[in-house]
């Protein structure tokens, strides 16, 4: 790292030779595969633009020069340049982010890993400096050929061709990839640029030849000039960046530094909108990377092998392996169904559908809006499509939901993928917004299936509804062993209720204090709650709805015969799927106290999983501590009179006209009032003891008051 160490600043780059460059670049390499292998990261699109981003950081001056990267997963060398050359704790808490952080450096602008936003972004700035009289700072976007699939980078380029007097620099890395081989139109169009490579490699022999030819040497070079023009349209299609109004310059070789700096000149001395096309290689200098055909090690680790970018450890089932098996006994037994993939065909598990039904599967590029209106029209037209998608990504394609599949009562089935808490990709990629932003739309349902076998079965369930879209969300990494329930009560399952409490013949628990909601990949947590809640001598009743849109009746039932709520989700608080279940209560009359666990509307730095939910308070030990707290506060039980008035409620109103309450499991909750008292009591007396009673996070004993 000799080199490396010396640089500081992208100004250090100044002082380097050609030599000491392109060593410099082996140090980068050298010290980016071991240490990402370890700590987990895009290694194959970092490698893919190191020469790139040298040459960039020669021919701009960052932070006067804004450079923007698109997705930001590809910074790394950045990073480096930039003066952060410790990696050891890469996308780990209090680690270096695996994206661009403003925190972390004046040379970092776009901390969101959504795809597809830096030339917004880039068309932004520049028409500030336009109207704040700005003349001597440029503004370069790095855009992945991938990410130019983004509806978003052509809303961008349509504004950014239509000033020709707003400078804007547009790099498009086009290492030919996503992950996969990159689909489409435009592809196609920047491998037909590619292939005029010749005529660059000419040209620059030309300039140089003639160049030192005298008096006919230029003129003749510039009729040259012309001809590649007229010889690309003869050979590839008028480039179509040129027929929107912007200067193209390329296709560059991305690896080599000298030539990336030429055109980077070029196109910055230009003082328009321009665009710089670099052919770079993803993983180059990484046998492991290049030679790996799936994605060429689009990212490895944690705790991989350096060698062959292959995990050390064999990972468990994972909650998308469980969805692509399943799909592919779907796509065996209904060949209505058909798979869409945003560009993610692998990460999503859809590829063993494809391979048993390539034409039954549709990978639209990084167009989540288009894939999921694509969609509706597909169920317009008889199909059931299969959207997956993960759930952050999901977001910004909420309209599309919204208008075009639940507006059109569509059969459109959305998987969304890693939601919750995905934790080491950072803020912008936590799935925790989907059932909060889904919940409004009308007539959408939502499953969030707890294991394995749910996931299987709501699935089936799912793809059985035609007349309305469907949307079943579930974690990242490995699945959990499947977990059984004890009962059912209406659509839901019961997977735990307070020891030696009597079941209704209709499997309606009764009695204990506190019914526990458990949504989806939660189910641990709410089982290890009800479990340090019994040692409190606390009962409860814990309940998985499976379908959290729409709120099962019998949930409401429930909860009228419980003395406190309490719903645990991997999804913000706010608007989720506790504040709904809230509101149903209200609506139906049942004011049994509701207090929701879930994630708080903040973003949230990278870090573990589980260190993410330790810090937010989603774990077993920190809700059964509030809980009984909350408990406690209840005081002894209102008796059978303030349950019956509570359960006779339920008669009365309810959102659906008149619901038959719970009478007839009214007398059950009077006998077991009295059990209820003397459990109060207990509670009461041990907080009293202050002995077993679990600390509050704020050091007291929680207060006991007696009714
Ligand atoms: C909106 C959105 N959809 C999907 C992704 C997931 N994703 C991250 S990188 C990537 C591929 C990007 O390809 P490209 O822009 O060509 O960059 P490269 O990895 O080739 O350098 C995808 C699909 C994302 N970050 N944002
Ligand atoms: C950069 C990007 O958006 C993806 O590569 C993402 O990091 C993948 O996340 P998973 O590791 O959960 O598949
Ligand atoms: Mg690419």
């Amino acid at each position: 790292m000799a080199l490396l160490e010396t640089i500081q600043g992208p100004r250090d780059l100044d002082k380097l030779s050609s030599e000491q460059l392109t060593e410099l670049a082996a140090e980068i390499r050298a010290y980016l595969i071991p240490t990402v292998a370890k700590t987990s990261g895009h290694i194959g699109p970092n490698l893919g633009v190191v020469e790139l981003t040298i040459a960039l950081h020669r021919v701009f001056d960052s932070p006067r020069d804004t450079v923007l990267w698109d997705v930001g997963h590809q910074a790394y060398v950045h990073k480096l340049l930039t003066g952060r050359h410790d990696f050891s704790t890469l996308r780990q808490e209090g680690g270096l982010s695996g994206y661009p952080a403003r925190a972390e450096s004046e040379h970092d602008v776009i901390e969101n890993s959504h795809a597809s936003t830096a030339l917004a972004y880039a068309d932004g700035i520049a028409k500030a400096h336009q109207v704040r009289g700005v003349t001597d700072r440029q503004v370069v976007a790095v855009i992945g050929d991938g990410a130019l699939t983004g509806g978003m980078a052509w809303e961008a380029l349509n504004n950014i061709a239509a000033a020709k007097d707003r400078p804007v620099i547009i790099v498009v890395n086009d290492n030919e990839r996503s992950y996969t081989p990159t689909i489409g139109g435009l592809a196609d169009h920047l491998a037909t640029l590619r292939t005029t490579q010749g005529y660059e490699r000419f040209l620059e022999w030309g300039r140089g030849m003639l160049g030192r030819t005298p008096v006919i040497g230029t003129p003749l070079y510039e009729a040259l000039h012309g001809v590649k023009k007229g010889l690309k349209d003869i050979v590839a299609p008028q480039g179509m960046f040129e027929d929107l109004g912007l200067k193209y310059v390329g296709p560059v070789d991305g690896h080599d530094i000298a030539g990336m700096e030429a055109a980077l000149r070029r196109a910055r001395n230009y003082h328009g909108p321009v665009i710089v096309h670099a052919i770079t290689r993803k993983g180059e200098g990484y046998p492991a990377a290049r030679n790996h055909q799936l994605d060429q090690l689009h990212q490895v680790g944690p705790d991989s092998d350096p060698e062959t970018g292959q995990p050390l450890a064999p990972a468990g089932t994972s909650w998308t392996s469980v969805f692509a098996d399943e799909m592919v006994k779907v796509g065996a037994e209904r060949d209505d169904v058909v798979g869409i993939t945003a560009a993610m065909l692998h990460p999503v598990g859809l590829h063993k559908f494809a391979e048993r039904h390539p034409d039954r599967i549709f990978d639209v590029g990084i167009a989540e809006q288009h894939a999921v209106t694509s969609a509706a029209g597909m169920a317009f037209a008889g199909l059931h499509p299969v959207v997956a998608i993960y759930a952050t990504f999901l977001n910004r394609a909420f309209d599309q939901v919204l208008m075009d599949c639940a507006l059109h009562k569509a059969g459109v089935t959305f998987i969304a993928d890693r939601a919750g808490v995905t934790g080491n990709d950072g803020a912008s990629h936590n799935g925790m917004w989907d059932m909060s932003i889904f919940q409004v739309v009308p007539g959408l349902r939502i499953a969030a299936p707890r294991d394995g076998a749910q996931l299987r079965a709501q699935l089936r369930e799912a793809l059985d509804v035609a007349d309305a879209p469907t949307m079943i969300r579930f974690s990242k990494g490995a699945v959990c062993d499947d977990i059984p329930a004890v009962a059912t009560a209406g659509g839901m399952d019961v997977l735990r209720t307070t020891a030696g409490t009597a079941l209704t013949p209709d499997g309606t628990a009764l009695t204990p204090d506190v019914l526990v909601v458990s949504v989806g990949a939660m189910a641990g947590v709410a089982l290890d709650v009800a479990e340090r809640l019994a040692d409190q001598g606390i009962g409860a009743t814990v309940v998985d709805p499976r379908w959290v849109k729409p709120v099962d009746r019998a949930l409401v039932r429930l909860a009228a015969e419980h003395r406190l709520v309490v719903t645990i989700e991997d999804n913000v608080r706010v608007g989720g799927v506790g504040s709904v279940i809230a509101q149903e209560l209200r609506d139906a009359g049942v004011w049994t106290p509701l207090r929701d666990f879930g994630i708080p509307a903040r973003f949230l730095d990278h870090a573990h999983r589980g260190t993410v939910l330790e810090q937010i308070g989603l774990t077993g030990q920190r809700v059964a501590h509030e809980v009984v707290g909350l408990v406690a506060g209840l005081g002894a039980p209102g008796g059978g009179a303030e349950r019956m008035d509570r359960v006779e409620r339920v008669d009365r109103v309810g959102e659906h006209g008149v619901e038959h309450g719970v009478g007839s499991g009214v007398e059950h909750v009077i006998e077991h009032s009295v059990e209820r008292v003397e459990r109060a009591e207990r509670v009461e007396q041990a907080a009293a003891g202050a002995s077993d009673v679990p600390e509050s996070p704020n050091g007291a004993a929680p207060k006991v008051t007696a009714r």
